[in-house]
């Protein structure tokens, strides 16, 4: 016991400073945490409020889509970490239940977010310091881009051995990052952006840059290899053609690209030929109730049905597809993931017609649109495109078939959406861009009369840039039109 000496008491007081010590160290952390917290919440707090005075036309724009994303992964995930610092076991636990009760998006879908705005970038070719700032072609996001994101993206190009973007998104974190500040250092941008240059060809910036870098960091070592090398480079400069010419696409794929933007339409000779008229052969029903087409390219024939869907049975198809919407992936083979196709990013349903009386009613009228028979039809695909969603150039008709129903001989796709921005249907074999329209549907054969696969029917669905694309496909299969369609 300490009260039968003063000497025991003189050693309490060396324990009370002790006491006030670590109690001041904690009050200090905690004020610093608490600091850290209260820009966190204010952060959230401001997003959240702009965010829901329109939550559609706020998700529906992919850079508001990755941040909203990013704040509930990457960000999310440091308040946790403060919060549970403080060791609190009835806050741990109650963090703990909210992640368990609410959803909350992956690092797969920020990795996806990520990879859209890249993908947007490269098909619409937008300015990289306007996509920072939030802005796509003329539409103002409510949030922008921190030096921290577009260092990531600069990365995430870096990785993918896309120097021309990596660079230009370094050269935007480092402006950001002088403006704004960040948590990525500056040494980091600086590296990335000096390689991603010389690789381009530009030696001296690559040279300038380094030297900032060593500015920072006088004992970076490779920094001063790579500083010796470019000296040295520039002195006895290396034939240019050896440098990587990452910047020259394939044809086919930058064809893709302008029909995407709209940069290429049907030479005059051909679109002078195409018409629009009433259809009311297929059936009696038709005198009625005519089907209003429009030709987008005759031989190989692509038509557009204009006003083929109502609201009401548009409404159905999206409603019964919500809760069935999957994502499409595989196994990696090497790395034995789950894995999305990266071709296509999308969410699927498959729908029966006997579902419901309005899908019953739109396969009938699928009968009539084509004249063929939906005995040997799948059920309707319903897709919606997240994202940057997109559908790369493919053909529909299958190389394996079962001998039962044939190959997929016709394709009739409804827009169960308008799209704000992208989005298009596009054939880049014959140069054509089909744009969605609520309620339409473009139809096409892919197959010869012959069954042979016409190649001319290479399609794809470009990346959305702004808004939610909803289609929904009826592929009609060869068996069964052997009268309808008789082989020439
Ligand atoms: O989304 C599009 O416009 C095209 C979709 C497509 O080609 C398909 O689903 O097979
Ligand atoms: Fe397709």
């Amino acid at each position: 016991e300490v009260f039968t000496a003063i000497a025991g008491l003189e050693d309490l007081l060396q324990t009370e400073s002790r006491l006030i010590h670590t109690l001041g160290n904690y009050i200090k952390d905690q004020g610093k945490n608490l600091e850290i917290l209260k820009r966190y919440y204010q952060n959230y707090k401001n997003h959240y409020d702009k965010a829901s005075k329109n939550v559609h036309l706020h998700v529906t724009n992919p850079i508001n889509a990755y941040i909203l994303i990013k704040k509930l992964t990457l960000d999310w995930k440091r308040v946790e970490v403060l919060i549970t610092r403080s060791h609190n076991l009835e806050w741990k636990s109650r963090l703990k239940n909210i992640r368990k009760t609410m959803q909350f998006p992956t690092e797969r879908d920020l990795d996806g977010a990520l990879d859209a705005l890249i993908r947007l970038q490269d098909t619409y070719r937008l300015d990289t310091a306007a996509l920072a700032r939030g802005e796509i072609s003329g539409v103002k996001s409510s949030s922008e881009l921190s030096a921290d994101d577009c260092f990531q993206i600069g990365r995430k190009l870096y990785e993918t051995g896309d120097n021309y973007h990596t660079q230009l998104w370094m050269k935007e974190a480092d402006a950001r990052l002088w403006e704004e500040g960040g948590t990525v250092r500056r040494s980091d941008i600086l590296e990335y952006w000096a390689y991603s240059v010389y690789k381009q060809g530009n030696v001296s910036l690559a040279l300038d840059l380094t030297n900032k870098l060593l500015e920072i960091l006088p004992y970076h070592s490779r920094a001063l290899r790579n500083k010796f090398y470019y000296e040295q480079e520039l002195q006895n400069p290396v034939d240019k053609t050896k440098k990587d010419q990452d910047h020259v696409e394939d044809v086919e794929k930058e064809v893709y690209k302008k029909l995407c933007r709209a940069e290429i339409s049907l030479p005059e000779a051909k679109s002078s030929k195409l018409k629009c008229f009433y259809q009311n052969s297929n059936h009696p029903f038709l005198r009625i109730a005519p089907f209003k087409v429009e030709q987008a390219h005759l031989d190989p024939d692509i038509l557009i049905f204009h006003n083929v869907l109502s609201d009401c049975e548009i409404e159905t198809m999206k409603q019964l597809a919500q809760s069935r919407l999957v994502t499409a992936v595989f196994e990696n083979p090497h790395s034995k993931q789950l894995e999305l196709f990266p071709f296509r990013i999308s969410k699927v349903a498959w729908l029966e017609d006997q579902e419901h009386q309005h899908l019953a009613v739109v396969a009938q009228r699928v009968a009539h649109m084509t004249g063929l028979t939906l005995s040997t039809a799948e059920e309707f695909q319903v897709v919606n495109y997240g994202i940057g969603g997109h559908y790369e150039p493919h053909f529909d008709f299958q190389s394996t078939v079962d001998p039962a129903i044939g190959s997929r001989i016709e394709t009739v796709l409804f827009y169960l959406s308008d799209v704000e921005q992208g989005g298009a249907t596009v054939f880049p074999e014959i140069q054509v861009s089909v744009w969605p329209q609520k309620g339409s549907a473009v139809v096409w054969f892919n197959l010869h009369p012959s069954g042979d696969g016409d190649q001319r029917t290479k399609h794809a669905g470009c990346p959305v840039l702004i808004g939610s694309k909803w289609i929904a496909t009826k592929w009609i299969h060869e068996r069964g039109q052997e009268f309808l369609r008789p082989c020439t």
